[in-house]
């Protein structure tokens, strides 16, 4: 048997009948390429009798995309197969895929059809439909709920009739790997033409097995083709997932060994592109392509990462797509990747007593922030040095009150000269109130010439950081502060900038 694997995608087809995730045509050719680039080597682009508009999308794209194989569902009917031949007319290499329900629920209750007619319609449309292109598919809609020995009889027929391709459908994600696996093999070694055609398997994930469903079709089963969509998109809970599937046979070549032509390194730009154009966010915690999927936010793990990828990893994320793996800091980091991060961001602190000091307000601030990002790290250490070289004022604590129609009010102590102090005042908003508050105690004369604020990362998590500029004498110093807390940056600004210009060690910045 080939150990040939053929990736069918139909992200187009069966992922658009996910409620919501209905494309344009120009998105429809765009995921298309992206497919190409891929390199799946069939993509099921639409249902051309579906809708005009469908019928145009997959003629736009047998145009366009030339690598893989372009295939039209259609109904076992001669106008569906027709109109899936018209549009495929400009691919280079053309399929179509034609099925019928198989199981007795769906003939009797659905189509209202004995399977005698069933099976003459089986027939009838792959015989049409071999007439007009080369590469015919056929699937037992509800293959899996079907009788064995009624499926044996039209499987063998349409194969007689010229189907390259048996697909069988667990329509509606009922199936059990091992048993879904049994089956394939059971009607592949009972039907006496089954080597003319390639097998394949299409599962749905209902019951959140599509993958390994899949998998066992394949292993078990001896199915050479898997159908699949791109974040396992699909009717319903969706289909089995493209990236998943495609790496597990990949990270497991060991167990599976089969080869396959995917480029698994478009695969991100593949998930976000169906994720922006449906947008169907994918979960973080989703395999391969979730954000999640390469992070480690627990110190035992980073560290074990750090010394040895493969210590927590079975794939590399380069290898589907991302630019590396990813340390996320909070509050179960540890040193080892704490201290990583400082030498990454070119912060070399001077000995091992400032990097536990520095790690502790790390491990407080995380405490309260769920995320560290690089720039609270900078701010951190900044702060951290600002209040070695110059502690002539450093922030305590601070209360304030601010109310609709009410002047803003702070209470703030703060150390001056090495001794804790108390200032209290209003302003015209909380930061002013703080910054007066400070002044009762101080009074510098100094005049802010700059104050601004940086949310230091996107989030309304993130640390602020304040940027304070004063001008006295002649002289024009900057002071900067951080914390969750904007107001209380601000303060800490303020008194690391009052710091600055009592320092004699300051360096005097030219106005202007
Ligand atoms: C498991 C799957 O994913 S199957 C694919 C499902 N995808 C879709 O349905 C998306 C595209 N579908 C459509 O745009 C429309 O349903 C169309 C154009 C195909 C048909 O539309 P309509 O003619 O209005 O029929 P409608 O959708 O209401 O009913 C389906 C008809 O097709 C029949 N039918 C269903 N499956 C098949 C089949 N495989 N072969 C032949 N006839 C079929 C049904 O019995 C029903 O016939 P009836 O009208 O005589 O009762
Ligand atoms: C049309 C067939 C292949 C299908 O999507 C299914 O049965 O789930
Ligand atoms: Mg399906």
């Amino acid at each position: 048997m080939s150990d040939k694997l053929i990736i069918f995608d139909t992200t187009l087809r069966d992922g658009e009948q996910s409620p919501g995730a209905s494309m344009t045509k120009d998105a429809k050719v765009r995921i298309a390429r992206q497919l190409e680039r891929l390199k799946v080597d069939v993509i099921e682009a639409g249902f051309a009798a579906s809708s005009n508009g469908d019928f145009d999308a997959i003629q736009l794209i047998a145009n366009t995309v030339k690598d893989s194989t372009i295939c039209s569902l259609a109904r076992a009917n001669d106008r569906d197969i027709s109109r899936a031949a018209d549009a495929l007319k400009g691919a280079n290499r053309a399929r179509i895929h034609t099925f019928i329900a198989t199981s007795a629920l769906h003939m009797e209750k659905k189509l209202r059809m004995t399977p005698d007619q069933v099976l003459e319609q089986a027939r009838q449309s792959v015989r049409y439909a071999r007439n007009l292109v080369g590469d015919i598919e056929f699937s037992p809609e509800d293959g899996y709920r079907s009788d064995n020995d009624f499926l044996c009889r039209v499987l063998e027929a349409v194969i007689a009739e010229g189907a390259t391709t048996i697909n069988v459908p667990d329509t509606v994600g009922y199936a059990i790997p091992e048993l879904y696996g049994n089956f394939i093999k059971t009607l592949r070694e009972r039907i006496p033409n089954s080597d003319k055609a390639i097998w394949s398997v299409h599962c749905h994930n209902d019951l959140g097995m599509a993958v390994a469903n899949s998998l066992a079709g394949v292993k078990l089963g001896g199915a050479r083709q898997i159908e699949c969509t791109i974040n396992g998109l699909g009717e319903r809970a969706g289909n089995c997932s493209l990236e998943e599937v495609v790496m597990a046979i990949k990270t497991r070549k060991d167990y599976f060994d089969l080869t396959m032509n995917i480029d698994a390194k478009h695969i991100l730009a593949a998930s976000r592109m169906v994720s922006q154009i449906t947008g169907f966010v994918v979960q973080p915690n989703k395999a391969v392509v979730g954000a999640n999927a390469f992070a480690h936010a627990s110190g035992i793990h980073q560290d074990g990462v750090l010394k040895a990828r493969d210590t927590y990893e079975i794939m590399r994320a380069e290898d589907v797509g991302w630019t590396n793996n990813k340390i996320v800091l909070g509050k179960l980091s540890g040193r080892n990747a704490f201290k990583q991060r400082l030498q990454e961001l070119g912060i070399q602190l001077e000995s091992e007593a400032e990097v536990n000091t520095a790690f502790a307000k790390f491990k407080e601030l995380a405490d309260r922030k769920s995320e560290i990002f690089d720039e609270d790290i900078l701010a951190l250490v900044i702060d951290e040095s600002a209040s070695h070289d110059q502690d002539a004022f450093g922030f305590v604590s601070m209360s304030q009150r601010s109310e609709t129609g009410e002047r803003p009010y702070a209470n703030i102590v703060f150390t001056a000269g090495g001794k804790e102090v108390r200032g209290e005042s209003n302003g015209n908003g909380p930061v002013d109130a703080s910054l007066k508050a400070i002044e009762t105690h101080v009074n510098s004369g100094a005049e802010m010439v700059l104050y601004s604020v940086n949310a230091i990362s996107g989030s309304t998590e993130s640390q602020g950081e304040v940027t304070v500029r004063l001008q006295s004498n002649g002289r024009v110093v900057n002071g900067v502060g951080a914390d969750p807390d904007i107001v209380v940056a601000s303060a800490k600004a303020y008194l690391n900038a009052l710091s600055k210009l009592q320092s004699k060690s300051e360096r005097v910045m030219a106005q202007g």
